[in-house]
């Protein structure tokens, strides 16, 4: 009796140790996970990216200056290819498939203040979208490098 008691009491305490080891494993694992957090998911995934497109449109209307470079654009395709290439370049479950960034703004005459103007537009839609701060510094980031292409056909 004595040892079946013993046994018992040394099996629960392993069981106990397991199981707070298992649950440090858990806790673990989610703080990875977070860390692990593409960038799409930072931003919140497509429905925010589709918010922050029609934000920025919104903007980009208002313009006068910004909007007469989408004088002769299909509206609704333009939104559905920035999304889609700004959820592949956040490393979302999408692939771009527009033109090159050269191409897609060639001779539009678009000037530096512009180029800032409409970036500052998407910064402005993601704060209001409820983006974190950390992820629009991330999505600017990775959209920065494209300026030489915007810009290379002007
Ligand atoms: C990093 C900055 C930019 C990015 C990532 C970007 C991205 C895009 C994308 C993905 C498209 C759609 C291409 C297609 O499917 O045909 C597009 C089209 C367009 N972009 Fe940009 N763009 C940027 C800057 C600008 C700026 C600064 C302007 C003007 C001031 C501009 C004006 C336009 C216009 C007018 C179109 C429509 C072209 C058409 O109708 O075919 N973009 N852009």
């Amino acid at each position: 009796m004595g040892l079946l008691n013993t046994t018992l009491k040394s099996t629960s305490r392993s069981l106990l140790m397991a199981s707070a080891f298992i649950g440090t494993l858990l806790l673990t694992g989610c703080a990875q996970h977070h860390q692990h957090a593409t960038l799409y998911e930072r931003i919140g995934g497509q429905p925010t990216i589709e918010a922050v497109v029609e934000n920025l449109l919104y903007r980009i209307a208002d313009d006068e200056e910004i909007v007469s470079y989408f004088a002769n654009s299909n509206i609704d395709l333009f939104a559905a290819s920035l999304a889609s290439q700004l959820c592949d370049v956040s490393d979302g479950p999408c692939q771009y498939e527009g033109p090159p960034m050269d191409r897609a703004h060639q001779t539009m005459g678009i000037t530096d203040a512009h180029f800032n103007r409409v970036v500052e537009y998407l910064d402005a839609a993601m704060v209001e979208e409820g983006v974190p701060l950390a992820a629009r510094n991330d999505m600017l980031g990775r959209l920065a490098p494209m300026y030489k292409d915007v810009m290379r056909l002007q």
